[in-house]
């Protein structure tokens, strides 16, 4: 165990009404101030930034689903995260970051000219890597994911897209794609809801953050099928995955698919015959793809696939990561710090089954899912007489 990091202060502050409990955290020039409000029964979290050297208060912008606001203690972890432990909800979903100075967060002040902090739930156990799939339009990608998830529909979850074209005939809204009108889309971005986007084609496409974690919440590994542009747009996030590209055998096959799928009219096919030579050209940037995958004869592209995607299976399913006594209500406040770990003690003191009296949050493990969840969280008791907490891996 390291010793205590001098430099976080943490002033938890209880306010006299039993209504409104706030926590402040000094970060620097910057004092955040996390406070719960209970306004005509409903109850918030309300972020409040004091900047010391202008002596302002600073109302940031906050994305992200917020936590149950219940109540809540709170401690700096690094620069880039304050950990925020929920009182009287399951363990499952007691551990919170307000992201107050992450890539993901400096991205969204940059765009927005505001300051902006963001929440991101914590998950407990490592999830296996998306799998971002590229290529030119008609090379296959689309016939090989189909594949993939009908053989496999327990352990891979598709990543819906939204997009501005418009269906296609047999295209269900919701699940090849959502389709959606380009002035909401273009507002949802500007929010934050979106982990990329592009214009491809002449239209705007985009993965909504939500489209990529409802996938890994179900414990399934997520398929991303998006252009060149949202490959780098994804490799350049906080979520880590591997990333395929899909070439054709040549150039004459690519556009005999194109036209014998049928779907796109002839000036579409031109543009996408186009695009295609561009995207070519950028499957060998590098550092971007990790495996080129030619897709020649049907079959044995797909079990090339597959040998593809078993090298990197280093982690098992995620199954198992929602324990069963994770999900029982836990009353857990943070006791003290290390480098690599957080102290939560049990208020009620209890040690009942698979719950224990003190527990550490290991940090070193956090991995960076899609903005809006912090996935990697390893929970274990440190209670003499209950080495191993019971279900909690
Ligand atoms: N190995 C293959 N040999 C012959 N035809 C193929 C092969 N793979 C896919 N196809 C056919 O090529 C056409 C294009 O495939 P698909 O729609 O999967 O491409 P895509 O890469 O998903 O395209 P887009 O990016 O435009 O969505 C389809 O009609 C499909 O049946
Ligand atoms: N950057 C993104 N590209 C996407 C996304 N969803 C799909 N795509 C790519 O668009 C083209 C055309 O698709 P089509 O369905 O109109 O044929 C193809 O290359 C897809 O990979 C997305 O969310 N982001």
């Amino acid at each position: 165990m390291g010793e205590e990091a001098p430099e976080f202060r943490v002033d938890p502050i209880t306010l006299g009404s039993k209504d409104c409990q706030q926590n402040a955290i000094v970060v620097g020039d910057k004092t955040y101030v996390i406070g719960r409000t209970d306004d005509d029964s409903k109850s918030s979290f309300g972020i409040k930034i004091l900047d010391k050297l202008t002596q302002t208060w600073i109302v940031p912008t906050v994305l992200g689903a917020q936590p149950p606001s219940k109540s809540h203690s709170a401690i700096l972890i690094n620069e880039e995260k304050i950990l925020v432990v929920e009182k009287g909800v399951s363990l499952n979903d007691s551990i919170w970051f307000l992201e107050i100075d992450t890539p993901f967060v400096k991205q969204q002040r940059k765009i927005k000219g505001l300051e902006v902090v963001s929440w991101s739930k914590g998950v407990l156990g490592v999830a296996q890597k998306p799998v971002v799939i590229s290529g030119p339009s008609g090379v296959g990608k689309g016939t090989l994911i189909a594949k993939l998830m009908k053989e496999y529909p327990s352990k891979f979850g598709f990543s819906v897209s939204h997009t501005t074209r418009s269906p296609r005939v047999k295209e269900i809204d919701g699940v090849h794609y959502h389709f959606a009108g380009r002035s909401k889309m273009e507002q949802d971005i500007s929010e934050g809801e979106f982990l990329e986007f592009a214009h491809v084609h002449g239209n705007l496409y985009g993965t909504s953050i939500e489209a990529v974690e409802s996938v890994t919440d179900e414990g399934k590994r997520c398929i991303l099928d998006i252009d060149v542009q949202g490959a780098r747009s994804v490799r350049a996030s906080s979520l880590e995955a591997i990333f395929i590209f899909v070439c054709p055998p040549s150039f004459e096959e690519l556009e005999k698919r194109l036209r014998a799928r049928g779907t796109e009219t002839e000036e579409q096919i031109q543009k996408r015959l186009r695009n295609a030579r561009a995207e070519l050209d950028q499957s060998n940037s590098p550092g971007l793809f990790d495996h080129l995958l030619v897709n020649d004869n049907l079959e044995a592209c797909y079990e090339n696939l597959k040998k593809m995607l078993s090298l990197d299976d280093d982690h098992k399913d995620s199954d198992g990561c929602f324990i069963e006594d994770g999900k029982a209500t836990a009353c857990y406040s943070i006791l003290s710090k290390t480098e690599s770990e957080v102290f939560l003690q049990s208020e009620t003191g209890e040690v009942v089954k698979g719950a224990a009296s003190l527990l550490a949050v290991d940090l070193s493990s956090l991995t960076g899912g899609a903005p809006g969840r912090t996935r990697g969280l390893k929970i274990h008791s440190i209670n003499s007489i209950d080495n191993d907490l019971k279900g909690i891996r």
